[in-house]
């Protein structure tokens, strides 16, 4: 109204008050709003009005400017102020209160940007969309079955199942041999001499399972086999020389156990927290054999002192097995040297999925493609 009537004073007290409300409810709502703050923005109301100052009318004509730099209104103005004679460079200031919030906008997004570039989302790609747990539950093939049909397929490249006609009644036990190179295990145990914690998985204890030994462990999620990786962890266990000359045989380097219960003398089995219920299959891949003893073992008793079967740990071998009570285990005594392993845990719940993994593949993808 003050502007179509050419009350430029009016038009002036009424748009600085305007900018002044805008800035105080932007600063506000940064606080305070649930959504994004979207009043639209209008440069053009910021200050393109100056009566009569030149100083103030080439600081219009900068601010729109320094928001819009191809505006072709304001790109005229300027044009038309550079050939008035009174008029210099150095009037050409934007409004700070308007620099500074430009600023503050351009970081923002270049946060944003490098967020989204660095960090995984964990969207429903990432999350695999298919076989919600319902889905699983229906007519699935035995674990050993698809993982000997999987290990076929692997035979190729040197992976064998040294064991798949062991145990004929234990539908869900595995032993299979060459999953990994001689180096991979190398590179792999020497990661735990970098980054290993001691007690890793185990709240920082020195020695969870049996004081004759220190462990470390490093911990690491994806879809394999219609499968969520759960937990991933490297350890290394090593005998303690001073504690290992009259060690008792019952003294096991783990405990006889199960995966996804808490296993009780009785044999009974809580499917309770602090266990990881969730828990559908494990498996261990082994990395070394210059130790003495640390036999992995498959029990009836909590003992460990007889036991179903045993697996020698070598380089590549991997033991594979269904997470509940009827695959009670444990492994015996490291009496000398260190063995490292690699333990998996899987669930076919996808809210357990090991979110580390998917953050681990996306930086290995840049990787890959060198962004990194
Ligand atoms: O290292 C092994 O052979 C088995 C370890 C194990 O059973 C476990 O960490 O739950
Ligand atoms: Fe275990």
């Amino acid at each position: 109204m003050a502007y179509k009537e050419n009350n430029f004073d009016l038009t002036i007290t009424h748009m600085e008050r305007s900018l002044k409300m805008f800035l105080d409810e932007y600063q506000n709502c940064r606080y305070l709003c649930e959504s994004p703050f979207d009043q639209g923005w209008f440069p053009d109301f910021v200050s393109s009005v100056a009566k009569g100052e030149t100083r103030k009318a080439c600081e219009a004509v900068a601010t729109f400017l320094h928001l819009n730099p191809n505006d072709e209104v304001q790109n005229r103005n300027k044009e038309f102020y550079d050939s008035v004679d009174e008029v210099t460079q150095d009037m050409y200031v934007p409004r700070k209160e308007v620099v500074a919030l430009k600023e503050r906008e351009d970081y923002e997004q270049q946060l944003m940007a490098f967020i989204e570039t660095n960090f995984a989302f964990l969207t429903d790609e990432l999350w695999h969309e298919d076989d919600p747990k319902s889905e699983i539950s229906k007519e699935v093939p035995s674990f050993r079955s698809r993982v000997v049909s999987q290990l076929k397929s692997l035979s190729e490249l040197g992976v064998k199942a040294v064991k798949g006609e062991w145990e004929k009644d234990k539908q869900d036990r595995l032993v299979a041999d060459g999953l990994t190179s001689t180096l991979e295990c190398m590179v792999l145990t020497e990661l735990i001499r970098f980054g290993a914690v001691e007690g890793d998985g185990y709240k920082g204890s020195y020695s969870p399972h049996t004081n004759a030994e220190a462990f470390q462990g490093i911990s690491l999620g994806r879809a394999g086999l219609q499968l969520y990786f759960a937990y991933t962890h490297l350890v290394c266990r090593t005998a303690k020389p001073e504690m290992n000359h009259n060690r008792s045989a019952l003294d096991l380097s783990h405990e006889v156990h199960a995966d996804n219960c808490i296993l009780q003398n009785s044999g009974e089995c809580l499917r309770v927290p602090p266990a990881y219920t969730y828990r559908d299959y494990s498996a261990i891949l082994y990395l070394n054999d210059d130790f003495e003893g640390g036999e992995f073992i498959f029990t009836q008793d909590m003992s460990g002192l007889t036991y179903e079967s045993s697996v020698n740990p070598q380089c590549g071998r991997l033991v594979g097995f269904s997470s509940g009570p009827e695959n009670s285990h444990g492994v015996l005594p490291v009496r000398k040297g260190t063995r490292c392993s690699i333990g998996m845990w899987f669930t076919h719940d996808r809210k357990h999925n090991e979110v580390e993994r998917s953050i681990a593949s996306l930086f290995l993808k840049q990787l890959n493609a060198k962004q990194i």
